[in-house]
């Protein structure tokens, strides 16, 4: 029984942040929302990643600081550095919904977290780094214009003790950490992959209750790269992942592996004739290839499974230049066995080059301001998508953690 008034948000700002997005989108979609899936963008996602967004996705919804008719953009044209902060406020605009939880982009969903619709607005989690403030990584609130706009004249007047949302929010929603327990929300709904290490023996009472990880800090899922053969998770640059870390982010690969992955390989972001987008190619040599040098964008995944094979417009960069200087430490691992996510500019507000990326297919999903009327209805992705279920075994039943609690803290 689905609820049509309510819904889960995140943002995506650039290409990069996508990625994390649809592994948001899609293990709500694993552990059977009944609510509705929506995704902010800025004008700077892509035309081939709206498309993939649009199969995860419900609704997707086009904000845009920079149109001059934008209240926000005039106010706060001085400010560029809060651009982002902003755009995280816009889902208080999304007013056809009665109640929202907001998550960001680099948060997995492990378990079903619909009851967090029982809580009221601002509900939020501890940051860990002061938990006397919440971390605003995941938030349940209630869309209102209103205090849409007493949040932007709140940034306009004080500005943000961090310079971003969370300073912002914890500033507007003051009283969070006094007045109503019921709005703390418990941290296994924002738990944050580096608190293994802060509290180990907490982790390992309660770690395995976990229902939202969180991948909060500059190091993100789609930084490191991921061994098939063997589900190891390899940080670029600085050999494995930190073993505590490692089960999640392994469950966060084998989501994007496993289920995102192949939506780029099924319709038009990946038609045979479109131009060159992002392409999703098959076995051999040509792995860990996602290199941008080319200008031309490629996902490269090298698999056992049945995905299309797809042209490339370039060729791809050989293999062993970027495994073996991401993968120092096992010597073990075949270059074919690991996938690296696309490569993609990660600048906020600078991406990929719309001219190469976006098919004519697409093309026609322009830039939007952010009234209810720039809506871009892209449904119904989410019935069009496979029956919701648990796909993944291991993402059910968590196999990394068990691993995790045995490892004691550094
Ligand atoms: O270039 C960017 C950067 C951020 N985001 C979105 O904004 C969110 C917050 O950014 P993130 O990189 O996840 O920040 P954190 O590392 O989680 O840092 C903390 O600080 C941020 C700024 O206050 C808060 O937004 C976070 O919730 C808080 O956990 C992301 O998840 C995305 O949804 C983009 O879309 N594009
Ligand atoms: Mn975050």
């Amino acid at each position: 029984m689905s609820v049509t008034d309510q819904a889960f948000v995140t943002l995506a700002t650039n290409d990069l942040y996508c990625q994390g997005a649809l592994v948001v989108g899609q293990s709500l979609r694993n552990h059977r929302t009944v609510r509705k899936l929506v995704v902010l963008i800025t004008p700077q996602v892509s035309g081939p990643l709206r498309v993939i967004l649009s199969r995860v996705f419900d609704e997707m919804i086009v904000v845009n600081l920079l149109d001059s008719e934008d209240y926000a953009h005039l106010t706060f044209l001085k400010r560029p550095e809060l651009g982002i902060t902003l755009t995280k406020l816009h889902c208080w605009t999304l007013t056809q919904y009665s109640k929202c939880v907001f998550l960001d982009a680099d948060t997995l969903v492990l378990s079903n977290i619909d009851e967090l619709f029982d809580r009221g607005e601002f509900s939020a989690a501890p940051d860990p780094g002061w938990p006397d403030c919440f971390n605003s990584g995941v938030f349940v609130f209630r869309p209102s214009l209103e205090t849409h706009s007493r949040l932007l004249q709140h940034a306009t007047e004080h500005g943000s003790f961090d310079g971003a949302d969370q300073g912002l929010l914890n500033a507007f929603f003051r009283n969070w950490a006094t007045a109503d327990i019921h709005k703390h929300l418990p941290f296994i709904y924002n738990l944050s992959s580096s608190t293994v290490y802060t509290y180990g023996p907490a982790f390992q009472q309660f770690g395995a209750s976990a229902k939202v990880v969180h991948f909060l800090g500059p190091r993100k899922p789609w930084n490191y790269t991921y061994n098939l053969q063997t589900g190891s998770v390899v940080e670029q640059g600085s050999g494995v992942a930190s073993r505590q870390q490692e089960p999640f982010l392994g469950l966060w690969w084998s989501v994007y592996h496993g289920q995102v992955l192949p939506l780029y390989a099924h319709g038009p972001a990946a038609r045979r004739d479109a131009s060159p987008g992002p392409a999703v190619c098959l076995g051999g040599p040509d792995v860990s290839c996602g290199n941008s040098a080319s200008g031309t964008r490629e996902l490269c995944v090298s698999s056992a499974s049945s995905m299309e094979v797809l042209p490339r417009a370039t060729p791809a960069l050989e293999p062993d230049a970027e495994v073996g200087e991401t993968d120092p430490s096992s010597e073990d691992c075949r270059s074919e066995d690991m996938v690296e996510c696309p490569e993609i500019e990660a600048s906020a507000g600078v991406t990929c080059d719309p001219q190469s990326l976006t098919p004519p297919l697409v093309q026609s999903a322009e830039t939007q301001s952010i009234s209810p009327e720039n809506k871009i209805e892209v449904g119904p992705a989410a019935d069009s998508l496979e029956p919701s279920q648990e796909p993944l075994a291991e993402v059910a039943r968590y196999p990394g953690l068990q691993q995790a609690l045995e490892v004691h803290p550094v």
